[in-house]
């Protein structure tokens, strides 16, 4: 069925750019959208580069003085209708998520939900940012402390959570007084758009919120150079991640990165078996395992490896894979070939270093992007698996003994992004949470993303917060003002 046919609202199928309050983009070179179960093209969309970029800062520019200096209140009000819109549009938007995406379609509305959650978290949030008055050390002044937006924000956002990743920025940007250009990836451009038409009809002022779809190089040249934008945030590859940090030197831009991680899900003996396995298949397989925060390691403690393989291997064996769209699919498809050439290579490695294929472990009969949901027994720190993000539906299981071994081995990575752990003695609780090196650890918990906590990674996984109120921080900057001749 053609996705417009999908939609109540067919008017959020967007298929041009949104710069300064205009749609733009008519007769440029085109990007191809496709849905990655299918390979049907859904859409085009326009590939604009650096002028355009140019032309949406500026507008950014000029519309920021004004949003900046309006009450917090009436910031919120608009964010909150643009909350109510995504809500009222929660069927469609998923939809169009699904489409471009992939994930099945009760995860895409779920996306929805979770996206429109930091804009309500975010259109509350505008109202608490407090300054303060500190007491003073001498008594000819009074020491006064600001905080106000830092200005134009630039935004370059992943295909993984087409919606989420948007709003998790747009909503402390616009709550702060900042405005922001965003720049969504090129296989998912069509939710980025219908969050821009929804931020339109929610009257969030022209120039505020701009997207623009097009050539990520020169797009993410102008944005990291320009000396119009003050603060650059990013999620995706640590790659990419690491050459926007490098560009925005020349200009000492602020910048949030939120990049890739290698997460170790732990298992002790004295665990909750049953629970691990729920745990282990949200944190596992969500998003067909590609999420930053999806579990790149299983460690299990001896007594209970065997046990874990055999539960874990039942149910995964049990998931449905297909079409997002289809009833009962747990599994969608991978977001494009070269995914599931990186889930081969780590599997085929893994296979010729002594790992053992329980599940999976191949293509699936479907077709296109489709990758069998797998689990490696028997894996070992020699595998690229053990070293590299797989971000696929495949789960290597390592054996390990002591506490010290498994806190060692989950440590052992440049990365430290999330990670996991099932144990019930209260004393390795607390040792253990304390120990593993990263921004996220979930306790007997597999799914642990909300808009009111901060997410983001130790080491090379990234730098900033996203979420709560540590998010609209990076939006702020402090102004000490000290006040004498009073
Ligand atoms: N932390 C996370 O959530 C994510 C991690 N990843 C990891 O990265 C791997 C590769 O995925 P991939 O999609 O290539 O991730 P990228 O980092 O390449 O893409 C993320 C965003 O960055 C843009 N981008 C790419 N190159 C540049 C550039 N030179 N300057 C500015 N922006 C740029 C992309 O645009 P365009 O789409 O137009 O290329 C997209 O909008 C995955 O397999 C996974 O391991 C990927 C996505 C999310
Ligand atoms: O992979 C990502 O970067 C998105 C994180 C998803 C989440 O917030 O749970």
């Amino acid at each position: 069925m053609k996705l417009a046919a999908r939609l109540k609202d067919q008017s959020l199928l967007k298929t041009l750019c949104y710069i300064d309050g205009k749609w733009v983009g008519e007769g440029a070179a085109q990007i191809k959208v496709t849905d990655p179960a299918t390979d049907e093209v859904i859409a085009t969309v326009p590939s604009l580069g650096a002028a355009e970029t140019r032309e949406a800062l500026k507008a950014a520019e000029r519309a920021q003085k004004d949003w900046g200096r309006r009450p917090a209140k009436e910031r919120a009000a608009i964010l909150r209708r643009w909350f109510d819109l995504m809500m009222a549009n929660q069927d469609d938007l998923g939809a169009i998520l699904t489409a471009e995406q992939g994930k099945p379609l009760a995860e895409g509305k779920g996306e929805i939900a979770y996206a429109a959650s930091f804009i309500e978290f975010y259109s509350e949030e505008a109202k608490r940012v407090y300054g303060s008055i500190v007491p003073s050390p001498s008594t000819d002044r009074q020491i006064v402390v600001l905080k106000q937006p830092i200005g134009v924000c630039a935004a370059i956002t992943p295909w993984n959570f087409p919606s989420a990743m948007i709003t998790r920025k747009a909503g402390p940007a616009l709550a702060a007084g900042c405005a922001m250009v965003v720049k969504p990836a090129s296989q998912t451009p069509l939710s980025a758009l219908a969050l821009a038409e929804l931020a339109h009809r929610a009257g969030i002022p022209a120039g505020v919120f701009s997207v623009v779809t097009g050539k990520a190089g020169e797009i993410g040249t102008e944005m990291t150079t320009s000396e119009i934008v003050r603060k650059v945030t990013f999620t995706g590859s640590t790659e990419v991640g690491k050459r926007l940090m490098e560009q925005s030197a020349s200009t000492v831009k602020k910048v949030s990165l939120e990049l890739g991680g290698n997460a170790p899900f732990i298992v002790f003996d004295d665990a909750d078996i049953d629970a691990a396995v729920e745990g282990a298949l949200g944190s596992k397989y969500r998003n067909t395992g590609q999420t930053c925060i999806c579990t790149n390691r299983f460690l299990v403690q001896d007594k209970v490896y065997d046990a874990f393989v055999e539960k874990l291997s039942a149910k995964v064996k049990a998931m449905k894979q297909g079409s997002g769209f289809e009833d009962g699919v747990a599994q969608g498809p991978l977001i494009d070939m070269a995914a599931v050439e990186k889930a081969e290579e780590h599997v085929a490695d893994a296979v010729a270093k002594g790992g053992r294929v329980v599940t999976g472990g191949k293509r699936s009969a479907l077709g296109h992007s489709f990758y069998e949901p797998t689990v490696i027994a028997d894996a070992n720190s020699s595998m690229k698996l053990a070293q590299e993000e797989t971000f696929g539906p495949v789960a290597p299981i390592f054996r390990f003994h002591t506490e010290e071994e498994a806190i060692a081995l989950a440590n052992d990575t440049p990365f430290g992004l999330a990670s996991y752990f099932y144990a019930r003695d209260i004393g390795r609780v607390w040792r253990v949470a304390q120990a593993l090196e990263a921004g996220l650890v979930g306790v007997n918990a597999g799914l642990i993303s909300t808009e009111v906590a901060p997410f983001g990674g130790y080491k090379e996984s990234g730098i900033g917060r996203e979420g709560g109120p540590w998010g609209i921080e990076e939006f702020l900057e402090v102004k000490y003002v000290a006040m004498a001749g009073l």
